[in-house]
């Protein structure tokens, strides 16, 4: 090992002695063979989930069978959890309903605020890097609703709201090249257009903090399988302003949305606040295992997080910087903080599907995205910098030739 080597991990070392959020990595399931650096995609398993499900499986299903939707509090769970969630995007309670898919919810949410548009508004502005199911979503919105798609970089979003815009769909964090989204700018440029914003924070809940409602925000959705933990497939999460939801028009009005479900009425009249963007029986099992997931959020500040996220980043774009030998990789994350979500992508024009086989095959999980992407994620409640330092390691070696 180089010097540079031996002063970066013993940096590493007192990097993670200070760090007041170290503790945390103890309420996850994480083998100490393993950097893992995929939680971008998929978080870490909370030590507390398996036994809240056996419990869950087990008295509330097993032993009070169906009154566990009133007596066990399973009618009432997506909006208990979505409170949660709020709680972390800057969400004053009853505006955040946990259920369905990112993809479900950004259908909701697009198709509720051309609704809400007035006369002549018949474009919806998307974001042209998106990650992809929000462009084919937005797509289908558009054809059933009389609307054109225009695509614009998330940056161009401000210049090109205009009098025809009904609203904007952007991305808080790019999923490939981890570029933080201006969300308060960008939203006052949207309303100033007199369009609304629809925010998909995938990238950024959990990583940083959000302010939906200082912000303004009309619309947001989001997955809880990536920096919220909750696991393959957890539930999601759609915000609607409160100002809006006495107007929220849902093109999915099951009958979970109904203002009296049980009423079962033939005719629809929607519930008020948060619970109008329900739709049918939520997946109970997937929500109380995210429910026992957020607990570890407990007295966590998402200021301490966002600093740590900066930290990590920063130190390991260094030590790749030290490591790597110089064109294998390069960096497409931006280096300014203000523009940075967490995780860090790296260019690879050489291999870089077998460089990152290579790098899960040692180790070090991170994902390839095309065509060139190396992406490694950095999860602040669990992530250490020795990790940031042994992934830059085994990078150098698995790009070597
Ligand atoms: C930005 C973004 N939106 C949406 C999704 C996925 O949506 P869904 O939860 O419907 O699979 C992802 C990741 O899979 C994503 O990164
Ligand atoms: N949702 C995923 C899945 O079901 C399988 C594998 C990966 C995912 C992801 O979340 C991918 C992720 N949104 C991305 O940013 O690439």
């Amino acid at each position: 090992m180089s010097e540079d080597g031996h002063d970066l991990a013993r940096e590493a070392t007192a990097l993670d002695g200070a760090d007041a959020l170290a503790p945390l990595r103890a309420a996850f399931v994480l083998g100490d063979d393993t950097v893992y650096l995929d939680g971008n995609s998929l978080g870490a398993l909370p030590r507390t989930v398996a036994a809240r499900l056996a419990g869950v499986v087990e008295q509330e299903w097993g032993r009070l069978g169906i009154r566990s939707w009133t007596e066990s509090g399973w009618w009432t769970a997506p909006e208990r959890v979505g409170d949660r969630i709020g709680h972390l995007v800057g969400a004053a309670p009853g505006q955040v309903v946990a259920g369905d898919s990112t993809s479900v919810n950004v259908f909701k949410a697009v198709v509720a605020a051309v609704r809400l548009a007035g006369p002549g508004r018949d474009e919806i502005l998307v974001d042209a890097q998106t990650f992809p199911t929000d462009g084919y979503i937005a797509a289908s919105a558009a054809r059933l609703t009389g609307c054109r798609i225009r695509a614009v970089a998330a940056g161009e979003v401000p210049r090109a709201a205009g009098e025809r815009t009904a609203v904007a769909l952007v991305n808080h964090v790019d999923y490939r090249t981890g570029r933080l989204h201006d969300l308060p700018g960008i939203t006052a440029a949207v309303h100033a257009a007199g369009a609304r914003v629809v925010w998909d924070l995938c990238h950024s809940a959990g990583a940083l903090p959000v302010e939906l409602d200082a912000d303004g925000v009309d619309f947001a959705v989001g997955c809880t399988y990536k920096y919220l933990n909750g696991g393959p497939g957890s539930p999601a999460y759609l915000y609607v302003r409160r100002e809006l939801q006495p107007r929220f028009d849902s093109p999915l009005p099951g009958w979970n949305s109904h203002a009296d479900p049980f009423a079962m009425s033939p005719d629809y009249t929607p519930a008020q606040g948060s619970a109008r963007g329900r739709v049918g029986t939520p997946a109970i099992l997937s929500l109380l295992a995210l429910e026992a997931a957020l607990e570890v959020w407990d007295g966590v500040h998402l200021a301490a997080v966002r600093a740590k996220s900066l930290a990590l980043t920063d130190f390991f774009l260094r030590c790749v910087e030290a490591y790597v030998p110089q064109g294998a990789v390069e960096s497409v994350t931006p280096a300014v903080h203000g523009e940075r979500g967490s995780q860090v992508s790296l260019r690879c024009p050489s291999g870089a599907g077998a460089v990152m086989e290579e790098l899960v095959r040692r180790g070090v999980v991170g994902d390839f995205r095309q065509p060139d992407v190396l992406r490694f994620g950095f999860a602040p409640l669990y992530t250490r910098f020795a990790d940031a330092e042994s992934a830059a390691r085994v990078l150098a070696e698995a790009v070597a030739p």
